[in-house]
C-alpha cells in the first residue's frame, strides 16, 4: 500500500528518520468523517509516491494499544487528526488542507517545497505565472539583506494563499528598468485577472506587506452575495485596512470599471460591490438607505470612521478616494440639519455641529442628551431653558441640547447611558459627567463649582484618551464559515473541524429574514430608549425572565471590577403559569413590555425567537452527522428545550482591562449552542491559546455561532467551548444572542466514543438546568433575589 501504517512510537521515530516529509493521519475505525478521508488518502499517497521531494503519507490507528502514546504526543482531540512532521516530531505542523484527494496532494506539494524560489529564467517565470493562482513576483538583489528577510517572512506567513517567487537579476521582471533599478521590486500576478499586475511601492515591512499581498490577493472587485466569494469577502471585511462598497441597483460596465480603477490604484484598498437586492443585510448593517444612483461607501476600521456618498455617478470614484486619502472627507454620521434659527436660550446641537460647537469653541459647553419621548427630558425642559437664559449675558459658556436619538454622538468621549444626559464640557475639552438633581439652583451650583475647578488644575486628561480601539491590535481569527445553503453532510464536516478547532462559526443562508432582523433591533433600540422606570416595569422576575439593568451581569467576577456595561432582556420558552412545566425553575411566562408603550415588540421579539430557535434544531441535525452519531441524535434532549433570546445593549463606556471594567466579561456559554446577531460594531473577542484576544468581527448576512459548555462535556471536552468577552472602544453596541439549551433535566455526560479506555471523564456528570442554575448564580446580581419571591432553587 502506498500509506505506510504506524504502529507504535518506535516505529513512527523510524519513519520520521527516513522520510523528511511525513503526512499521518491519527484516525479511529468508527469516525465516519476518516471513513470518507480513507480513500483520498490513500489515492493522494499513491500520485505522490514519486514525488520529488518526497512526500510520504502514513496512517496511525489511534484506537490500538500501541499507540497510545502518539494521541499523547500530538494531543489528539478529535479526528481524523493530520500532522505534517518534517524530521522532528515536537515540530509536527497541523494540516489545514482539503480532504479530497487533489485537494491534499496540492496542499502537501505547497508545503514541501519552500515558501519561496528563486526562478532564473524567462521561462520559469513564464511556468510560475501559468501555475500560480496568486504570484508574487520580486526582485531583490541579495538574499542575505533586510528586506530579503522581509520577503521571506511574509512568504512562509502567506504560503497557503500564494506562491512567492524573487529573481536577483532585476532585467528578468524588468527589462526596459529606467531609473532606480537596484532597490527591491514586488508585483502580484493573479490567473484569474491576467494583465492585472500590482507593485507595491510602500515601505519593506513585514506588516505592510502582508497586508498588501493580503489584500491584492483578492480579486480587483469582489460581489457580494456571490456565495464563490464568501471566503473573499471574510478576508475583505476582517482585514484592517480599508474597504469601499459601492451600493447600485443594477450593476453596469461603467461602474465595474471604475471600481476596478480604483482598486489597481490604491495598494491597501478592498473594494465590493454590492447589488441592493443581493445585499439587503449589508444595507441595513450600514444603514444606508437604498437608493436610485450608486451609493459609495468608506469604511475605514483603523480609524473607525465610515464615510458616505449616496447619489453618485460612477465616475465619482476616484474624487471620492482622492478625498478620503487627502482627509478631506467629512465622517459619515447620522444627523439632523441644524436648525435655520438657533438664537433661543438653549442652543441646538446635531451630530454634524457636535465636535465643532462642543470642543472646538474655546467655550465652557453644558450639553443635554435628550430623547422627545422621554418623560424625565420634558421636565427638565423649562427647567434647562431658565438655566439658558440666566447664563445668556456670559460669553464664556454655552447651555446646549441634542436629541441623541436622530443624532449619534460623535466622540466616544461623551455617551448617553440614558436620557437625559446631562454632560458639562470645559473649554479646554475635560468631560465632567452631571449626576445631580435636576433642578435649577443644583445645575447652577454645579456650573459654577465645575468653572472653578476648570481654572485651577485640570489638565485634559479625558479628552485626550486613545482614539483606535484596543481590538483592532491583534489580528482577527480565520473562522470557518459553514453554510446552510450546502448538504447536510458538506455543512456538518465543516461544522465538525470548527468545533474541533475553537467551537466558533459565522453561519449564511441560514434563512432568517433580513428584514426581521432589522425590525427586530430596532424594536430592542427603542426598548432600550426607554426610562429606567419603564424597564424595571418588567424587570426580570424569579425566573429570570425580562430586564436585567446596566452593570447587572459579572461574566467575569474575577477579573471585574465593576458589573459588565451592558443591560439586557431574556425572553425564554413561553411556559404557560398554571402548567406543570412552570414548577421548574427558569420556566414560566415571559414579561413582555406593553404594546401601546412599544408598538409590534413582541410580535416582532418573538417572530426573531421562533426563526431562530428553529435554527438551532437545523443545527442540532449536522452536529450529530458531524460527530458520526445520526442526525436525529440530540433530538431527546430538546423535547423541552431551555432557549433565551437576550437582547443586550452595550452602553458606550470604553471598555479597560487594567481597571477590570468589561462589555462583557471573559466567559464561555453556558448551553448547547450560541446563535449571535450582532449590530456593525465589533467587540467580541476569542482566547484560544489562554493568552491572545483576537476579535470575531461582524460579518454582513452571517449569525456568529458558538458552542456552550453542553457540548465540550458531551465530547469530553474534544468540542470546544471557546472563552470569549466584548471590549467596548466607545460605541454604543447592541447584540442578539440566543442561547439553545437542551431541556432542564437532560443528562449531560461525556459521550462512551470519547471516552479513552479506563480513563475517568474530564467533568462529572449534570443536568442542563443544574449547570445553567449554577452560572446565574454566581454571575447575575439580582438572581435568586427578585422582588417579592424566594430563590427559584427552592420552587422546584
Ligand atoms: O454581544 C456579544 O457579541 C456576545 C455576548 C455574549 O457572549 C453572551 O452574552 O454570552
Ligand atoms: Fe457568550
Amino acid at each position: 500500500a502506498d500509506v505506510i501504517a504506524v504502529s507504535g512510537e518506535a516505529h513512527l521515530q523510524e519513519l520520521v528518520k527516513a522520510h523528511p516529509f511525513l503526512a499521518v493521519e491519527l484516525y479511529a475505525p468508527w469516525c465516519g468523517h476518516c471513513k470518507k478521508l480513507e480513500p483520498e488518502w490513500a489515492k493522494a499517497a499513491a500520485q505522490l509516491k514519486d514525488h520529488d521531494p518526497p512526500i510520504t503519507l502514513a496512517k496511525v490507528d489511534a484506537t490500538e494499544k500501541a499507540n497510545e502514546p502518539l494521541k499523547a504526543l500530538f494531543k489528539v482531540s478529535g479526528f481524523p487528526t493530520i500532522k505534517i512532521i518534517k524530521g522532528d516530531t515536537a515540530k509536527a505542523a497541523p494540516y489545514e488542507g482539503p480532504r479530497d484527494e487533489a485537494g491534499i496532494v496540492a496542499y502537501l506539494k505547497r508545503q514541501v517545497l519552500p515558501a519561496y524560489l528563486q526562478l532564473a529564467s524567462a521561462e520559469e517565470i513564464a511556468a510560475a505565472k501559468a501555475e500560480s493562482e496568486v504570484l508574487v513576483l520580486a526582485y531583490l538583489d541579495s538574499n542575505t539583506s533586510a528586506e530579503f528577510k522581509t520577503f521571506a517572512e511574509v512568504a512562509d506567513q502567506l504560503r497557503n494563499d500564494i506562491d512567492f517567487r524573487f529573481v536577483t537579476d532585476r532585467s528578468l521582471i524588468d527589462p526596459g528598468c529606467a531609473a532606480d533599478c537596484t532597490s527591491p521590486l514586488l508585483t502580484m500576478h493573479k490567473r484569474e485577472e491576467p494583465g492585472e499586475v500590482a507593485t507595491y511601492d510602500g515601505k519593506l515591512t513585514p506588516e505592510l506587506l502582508s497586508g498588501w499581498a493580503a489584500i491584492k490577493s483578492l480579486p480587483l472587485v469582489l460581489k457580494f452575495g456571490s456565495p464563490s466569494g464568501m471566503k473573499h469577502l471574510q478576508k475583505a471585511f476582517s482585514a484592517p485596512s480599508p474597504r469601499l462598497i459601492a451600493v447600485v441597483q443594477e450593476e453596469s460596465g461603467e461602474l465595474l470599471e471604475q471600481l476596478q480603477q480604483a482598486s489597481r490604484a490604491n495598494a491597501e484598498l478592498a473594494v465590493i460591490l454590492a447589488v441592493a437586492k443581493d445585499s439587503q443585510r449589508l444595507l441595513d448593517f450600514y444603514k444606508v438607505p437604498a437608493r436610485p444612483g450608486v451609493t459609495l461607501l468608506l469604511e475605514d476600521p483603523k480609524a473607525a470612521a465610515k464615510y458616505l456618498k449616496a447619489d453618485a455617478k460612477p465616475s465619482d470614484v476616484p474624487e471620492f478616494l482622492r478625498e478620503f486619502q487627502e482627509g478631506a472627507l467629512e465622517r459619515w454620521l447620522k444627523s439632523e440639519e441644524p436648525p435655520a434659527d438657533n438664537s433661543g436660550p438653549v442652543r441646538v446641537l446635531v451630530a454634524k455641529t457636535f465636535e465643532e460647537e462642543v470642543f472646538g469653541g474655546g467655550k465652557d459647553v453644558f450639553v443635554e442628551l435628550y430623547a422627545p419621548w422621554c418623560g424625565h427630558c420634558k421636565k427638565l425642559e423649562p427647567i434647562w431653558d431658565s438655566v439658558g437664559k440666566a447664563l445668556a449675558g456670559d460669553d464664556g459658556i454655552v447651555v446646549a441640547k441634542m436629541d441623541a436619538t436622530q443624532n449619534d454622538i460623535p466622540t466616544p468621549k461623551i455617551t448617553a447611558k440614558g436620557y437625559p444626559t446631562l454632560v458639562f464640557v470645559t473649554a479646554k475639552g475635560d468631560v465632567v459627567p452631571f449626576g445631580g438633581k435636576r433642578e435649577k439652583a443644583d445645575l447652577l451650583s454645579f456650573i459654577a463649582s465645575t468653572r472653578a475647578g476648570a481654572d485651577g488644575n485640570h489638565d485634559g486628561k479625558l479628552a485626550s484618551a486613545p482614539p483606535v480601539a484596543a481590538s483592532q491590535a491583534a489580528t482577527a481569527l480565520a473562522v470557518p464559515v459553514v453554510s446552510l445553503a450546502a448538504s447536510e453532510e458538506e455543512a456538518a464536516a465543516v461544522l465538525h473541524e470548527a468545533c474541533l478547532e475553537h467551537g466558533f462559526f459565522y453561519l449564511c443562508d441560514h434563512g432568517i429574514p433580513e428584514a426581521l432582523i432589522a425590525d427586530t433591533f430596532k424594536q430592542q433600540r427603542a426598548f432600550f430608549q426607554l426610562c429606567i422606570e419603564q424597564k424595571m416595569a418588567v424587570a426580570a422576575d424569579s425566573n429570570y425572565r425580562g430586564y436585567t439593568p446596566m452593570a447587572e451581569e459579572t461574566l467575569d467576577p474575577a477579573r471585574s471590577r465593576r458589573g459588565d456595561t451592558h443591560e439586557g432582556l431574556y425572553f425564554g420558552r413561553e411556559v404557560a403559569a398554571d402548567t406543570q412545566e412552570a414548577q421548574l425553575p427558569l420556566h414560566g411566562p415571559n414579561q413582555w413590555p406593553a404594546e401601546e408603550l412599544l408598538p409590534g415588540y413582541r410580535a416582532t421579539t418573538e417572530a426573531y425567537q421562533a426563526a431562530v430557535a428553529q435554527l438551532g434544531f437545523r443545527l442540532l441535525r449536522l452536529l450529530g452527522i458531524g460527530l458520526g452519531l445520526g442526525a436525529d441524535y440530540f433530538q431527546p434532549f430538546f423535547t423541552h428545550p431551555m432557549y433565551f433570546l437576550r437582547p443586550l445593549h452595550y452602553s458606550a463606556e470604553r471598555s479597560d482591562e487594567a481597571a477590570g471594567l468589561f462589555a462583557a466579561g471573559a466567559h464561555s456559554d453556558y448551553g448547547m449552542l450560541t446563535l449571535l446577531c450582532t449590530d456593525d460594531v465589533p467587540g467580541l473577542q476569542i482566547c484560544t491559546d489562554g493568552a491572545t484576544w483576537r476579535p470575531v468581527p461582524p460579518l454582513p448576512g452571517h449569525l456568529i455561532v458558538n458552542l456552550g459548555d453542553m457540548l465540550c462535556r458531551w465530547t469530553n471536552g474534544k468540542y470546544k467551548s471557546t472563552v470569549h468577552r466584548v471590549i467596548n472602544s466607545g460605541r454604543e453596541r447592541f447584540s442578539l444572542p440566543f442561547f439553545f439549551e437542551p431541556n432542564f433535566d437532560a443528562r449531560v455526560e461525556a459521550l462512551p466514543q470519547f471516552l479513552e479506555a479506563g480513563q475517568p471523564p474530564v467533568f462529572p456528570p449534570t443536568t442542563a438546568g443544574q449547570h445553567l442554575l449554577d452560572k446565574y448564580h454566581s454571575t447575575h446580581a439580582g438572581y435568586g433575589q427578585a422582588a417579592g419571591t424566594e430563590a427559584p432553587a427552592g420552587k422546584a
